[in-house]
């Protein structure tokens, strides 16, 4: 069959010459009616085109083959025999790809696609190559009806191209960066982001809140990552805010940590203190990438925005301008002319500014012990989309800790701690540090004899503070009362 090909293709590639020797001698629009009687004829023998995508152009990783192999990973399983098995550097689990020299038929749209695997090994000829091993070359070819090359080209592999960067980005292990100190990346030419892999185990389920907020959140996280369509059709760059506030311990970074395996984003830990200016936190922005989770831990201590704001407002008043909306007013600033500084402006930009907009799908967080401590322009709606309170220990959050620490659903030492939790404020992590097995018996018993002595201890605390604040406003109210007296 391939003999009688390869004689078929030296013989049309006879009357090519031929047909260029016709060209000279007979009229054009009798030689136009040749030429298109022969792509017939041409296409009639071979209907075939074949794509060829190496592993390497240019001498560079060819990434369209990667996402190549990626998506026969999961087509050649029902199709092929020999496959095989890869463990990446940046990947979580095996990868499966095709062996050289398999074949896959692919089906899009009715239509039939054949995808072949080859490698070709030859020796090294460079200088000193003779020493190294044999070089390898491998590449994909994808054979399919000439008729459907307009639908291969426009729509097929724009679809593998989507399906392989689908499935990189499921079995790509999660990273999470921080910034580098402006100098530290100035100096020694490196990133302005360091990073490592992150492999934190807090999920959902091992996260103790109330459960009807804990659906929310999931909700609202669903409905962004399904709303690229929905935010490009209201104008709005695909990003949300959420801002976690409550006492410490309550669980603010689990929850990011939740966040981001629920979604398999990255995540960038911006330390603002390490922040020079504006202009340097545009371009950490800048570097980020989408599918990822921006945090800004403890906002109210990492730069002084309120106290900046506080001094514009009292310039402001003593010029009779008082403006009650200090979103608006926050809006307008381009105080301090402190170009070369870190801003409130700066930062209120880098969450909604123009170049917020430079990638996609990104979540920004913000969490704060106080948060009344915070310019109201900052975590304003549309900036701070969600606020959630990470608020202290409850008995259903307890149940989440003591199924995560105990193995336990029910216990009748329930009742007492669900008692408990109701007189006094104790935040999960100190319920969780409580249930926490410290011998080896870990018998339940033990740790909720030991958190409910813990929670009795912590009532009488609470008593005792209460009882000396009453003390103390009785005693201020004395002296204010006799002051007034004293006055009049
Ligand atoms: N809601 C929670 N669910 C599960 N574990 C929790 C929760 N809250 C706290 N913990 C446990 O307590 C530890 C500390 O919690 P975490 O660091 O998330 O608190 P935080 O609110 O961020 O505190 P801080 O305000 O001091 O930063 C965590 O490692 C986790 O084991
Ligand atoms: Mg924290």
């Amino acid at each position: 069959m391939v003999d009688t090909l390869t004689e078929l293709c030296s013989k049309l590639a006879g009357l090519m010459f031929i047909l260029g020797t016709i060209q000279q001698l007979v009229p054009h629009s009798f030689y136009k009616r040749i030429k298109s009687l022969w792509h017939r004829l041409e296409n009639y023998v071979n209907p075939y085109v074949q794509i060829t995508i190496d592993e390497y152009s240019n001498n560079k990783r060819n990434e369209v083959y990667a996402l190549i192999k990626f998506y026969l990973g999961t087509k050649s399983n029902k199709d092929a025999k020999y496959l095989i098995a890869e463990m990446y550097k940046k990947s979580k689990s095996l990868a499966v790809s095709l062996d050289d020299g398999e074949e896959v038929i692919d089906e899009f749209h009715g239509v039939k696609l054949k995808w072949n695997s080859y490698k070709e090994t030859f020796p090294d000829n460079s200088p000193g190559g003779r020493s190294q091993p044999p070089i390898e070359k491998k590449w994909y070819t994808l054979t399919f009806n000439r008729k459907h090359q307009d639908m291969v080209t426009g729509q097929y592999l724009k679809h593998v191209m989507l399906e392989g960067k689908a499935i990189e980005f499921k079995n790509q292990k999660q990273k999470i960066y921080s910034n580098n100190d402006s100098e530290y990346w100035y100096w020694y030419g490196k990133g302005m982001w360091r990073h490592i892999n992150f492999e934190h185990p807090a999920t959902f389920d091992t996260l103790a809140m109330d459960p009807k907020k804990k659906e929310e959140i999931i909700n609202d996280l669903m409905a962004f990552t399904k709303g690229k369509d929905y935010y490009s059709k209201v104008g709005k760059a695909w990003k949300r805010g959420y801002l976690l506030y409550g006492p410490p311990g309550t669980g603010k970074s689990t929850m990011i940590a939740a966040i981001a395996n629920f979604l398999n984003y990255d995540i960038y830990d911006l330390e603002l203190t390490s922040v020079k200016d504006n202009s340097e936190l545009k371009k950490l922005l800048m570097e980020t990438t989408s599918k990822s989770i921006i945090v800004i831990e403890d906002i109210d201590c990492s730069i002084d925005l309120t106290g900046k704001r506080k001094k514009k407002k009292k310039k402001e008043t003593t010029n009779n301008e008082e403006d009650e909306d200090s979103d608006s007013s926050a809006e307008k600033e381009s105080y301090n002319k402190e170009s070369g500084k870190l801003t409130l402006s700066g930062l209120l930009n880098f969450i909604d500014g123009i170049w917020s907009a430079c990638g996609q799908e990104r979540i920004i967080i913000f969490t704060t012990n106080h948060v009344d401590k915070l310019d109201p322009a900052l975590i304003r709606r549309g900036r701070m989309d969600l606020h959630i309170e990470m608020s202290y220990c409850k008995y259903e959050a307890f149940k989440v800790l003591a199924r995560n620490y105990l193995c336990i659903e029910t216990h009748p030492m329930f009742q007492e701690i669900q008692r408990l939790l109701e007189e006094v404020d104790v935040s999960p992590c100190d319920v969780a540090e409580n249930l926490m097995p410290k011998n080896a018996s870990g018998m339940p018993e033990i740790c909720l004899d030991n958190l409910i002595q813990v929670l009795n201890k912590f009532k009488k605390k609470a008593r005792l503070s209460s009882k000396k604040n009453k003390k103390f406003s009785t005693r201020l109210f004395k002296t204010c009362s006799s002051l007034k007296l004293m006055f009049e």
